[in-house]
This record gives C-alpha cells, structure tokens and sequence, in this order.
C-alpha cells in the first residue's frame, strides 16, 4: 500500500482536479443537507460541528446554513496559533460569515471573543476514505486527536466521490467515521 504522504500528494492533485471541474454556479447546489439517515440521528438540541471549506474540498457551508436554520448551535474549528491543540467555538453567522477571521493553515474561523462549543456530532474534511469509514486527513493529526478526546462524538466524514479508496493505510490512532457523505452517495452510519 502506498504510504500516507505519497496518498496525500495523490489524493490532494485528484480532488483538484475533480473539484475545479464542478461549475462554480452548481457547487451551491450539492451538500445543501444531510440524507435523511444522517439527520435522524442528530437529536434537537444537539451542537453541530462543521467545517470552513478550503477550495477544494467538499462544500460544508450549506450544512451550516441547514442546521443553524433548524435551530442547531453550529460551531467550528478554532487556532490560537498553528502549533496550538483545536477547539471549536460558535458559528452565529452562516448567511453573512461576518464573524469569521482568518486563522493558521488559511483557514477562516471563529474569532477569539466566539464562545467555546462542543460538537455532538462532527462533519469532518478528508482527503481519502473508504467504504468502511477509515479517513485519510491533511496529516496535522488534529481531528484524531480531538475525536479521541471527545469518543461521545460522532464523526461524519464529507468528501467527493473521487476520494473513495479500496484500502486506506491506518495507524492505531486514526479515528474511525461513522459516516462519509458523497454528492451522490452516503456510506454508514457504520
Ligand atoms: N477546511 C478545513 N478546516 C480544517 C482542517 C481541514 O483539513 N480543512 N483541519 C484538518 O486537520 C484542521 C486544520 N488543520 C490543518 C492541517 C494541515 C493543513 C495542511 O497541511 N494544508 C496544506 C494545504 C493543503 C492543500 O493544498 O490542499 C498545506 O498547508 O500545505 C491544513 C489544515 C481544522 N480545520
Ligand atoms: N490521539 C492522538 N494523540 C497523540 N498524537 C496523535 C493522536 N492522533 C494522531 N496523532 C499524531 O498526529 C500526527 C498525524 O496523524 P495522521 O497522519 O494520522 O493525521 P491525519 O489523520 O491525516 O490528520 P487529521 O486528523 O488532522 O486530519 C501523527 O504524528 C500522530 O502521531
């Protein structure tokens, strides 16, 4: 099998290439919320973790905008710096993203005054996973870490299809998903 960082650099260049493809004007239209079987299993009052999408990674946006319509505390991942552990802190403003800031690894993220949050369930970026709910990341170790922390949460991979692998090389730390949602797929809830 090949190592993590040669799938990285591979599976990096394909979700490039499969990402660019999708019309700018469609990409509001796919992952506007979760499959039924995903939204069964979220509980009223529970806090939904979410992502800030880089370009080519699966939108995440539209999930934020679904539950923080149906009432759901959305929250995502915050970075005192690059080297400081993860957190996730409130997302109050999906529609307009007036109170995000830009944060290490260029990602925008809640600002340091967002109120602190713990997701009961977590959407979760990838670069490769498989249809048993392993998950390749972008080797920062930061989700895993996090999800060992929180075993309570339930972690929902969401990828493009072309990130589906037969086999993805683990490590005894790396954190399974419960589920990964595709555009025209949704393997799980394992
Ligand atoms: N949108 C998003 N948010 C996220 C993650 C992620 O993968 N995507 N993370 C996941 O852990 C955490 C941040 N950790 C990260 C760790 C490493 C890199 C990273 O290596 N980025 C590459 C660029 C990748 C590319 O070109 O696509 C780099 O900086 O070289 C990014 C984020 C939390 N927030
Ligand atoms: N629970 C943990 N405790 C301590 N270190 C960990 C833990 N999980 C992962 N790490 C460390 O994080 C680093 C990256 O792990 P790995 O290559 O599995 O990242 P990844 O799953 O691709 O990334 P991510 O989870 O950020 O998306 C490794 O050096 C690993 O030892």
């Amino acid at each position: 099998m090949a190592s993590k960082s040669t799938l990285r650099r591979e599976m990096r260049a394909l979700r490039r290439e499969h990402a660019s493809a999708v019309p700018e004007n469609m990409r509001g239209l796919i992952f506007r919320h979760p499959p039924g079987p995903l939204r069964e299993l979220i509980k009223p009052d529970w806090t939904i973790g979410l992502y800030h999408a880089a370009e080519h990674e699966a939108p995440a946006s539209g999930y934020a905008r679904h539950f923080s319509e149906a009432g759901h505390p959305v929250a995502l991942p915050r970075f005192e710096s690059k080297d400081s552990p993860m957190d996730f802190a409130a997302h109050d403003d999906p529609f307009g993203e007036q109170d995000l800031e830009h944060g290490p690894f260029g990602i925008m993220q809640p600002a340091a005054s967002s109120i602190a949050l713990t997701p009961d369930i977590l959407f979760v970026p990838l670069l490769a996973f498989n249809d048993q709910g392993a998950r390749l990341g972008q080797g920062g170790g930061h989700y895993d870490r996090w999800l060992a922390d929180n075993p309570e949460t339930k972690a929902i991979g969401m990828a493009w299809d072309c990130q589906l692998l037969d086999q993805i090389p683990t490590e005894p730390h790396d954190m399974m998903l419960d589920a990964i949602v595709t555009p025209t797929r949704l393997y799980g809830p394992f």
